[in-house]
């Protein structure tokens, strides 16, 4: 099995509602968005998927969220679906699975919203 990942970034506002602290004010981040991939069978070239492909296509969904005020989009422009890593990290991965070819499997997106924070999302594939 291989695994590949790469890195796209995406700057944005947002402000969290239900929080006690200094993020429930509107203030900005940029984004880092780590996406993996699975799968078995390499091409002819001997990739799995071409970087540069993953790196389109991740940008394609997270083009959506650039520059833009988060809690202003669908979905979370509901108040029970803050733009918190976490909620972005599920986003990404639900949006990017859809553009995938079938070889590959979407193994884990992970958000950080600084160089030492976090939240990863992946399908619970257990029993
Ligand atoms: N589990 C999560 N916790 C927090 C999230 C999140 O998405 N998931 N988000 C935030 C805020 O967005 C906030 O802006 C982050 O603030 P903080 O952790 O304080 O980080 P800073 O970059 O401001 O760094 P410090 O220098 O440590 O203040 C909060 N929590
Ligand atoms: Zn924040």
């Amino acid at each position: 099995m291989y695994r590949l990942t790469i890195i796209e970034r995406f700057a944005a506002a947002h402000r969290l509602f239900n929080y006690q602290g200094k993020c429930a004010r509107l203030h900005g981040h940029t984004w880092t968005v780590e996406v993996s991939v699975e799968g078995k069978k390499l091409n002819s070239c001997g990739m799995l998927i071409d970087f540069g492909e993953l790196k389109k296509m991740t940008s394609t969904v997270i083009k959506e969220l650039d520059h833009s005020y988060l809690n202003d989009l669908h979905p979370f422009n509901k108040l029970d679906n803050n733009p918190t890593a976490e909620n972005l990290a599920k986003y990404i991965y639900h949006q990017l699975k859809t553009l995938l070819p079938s070889n590959l499997t979407l193994a884990e997106v992970r958000v950080w919203e600084s160089p030492d924070a976090c939240a990863s999302y992946r399908e619970d594939t257990g029993p």
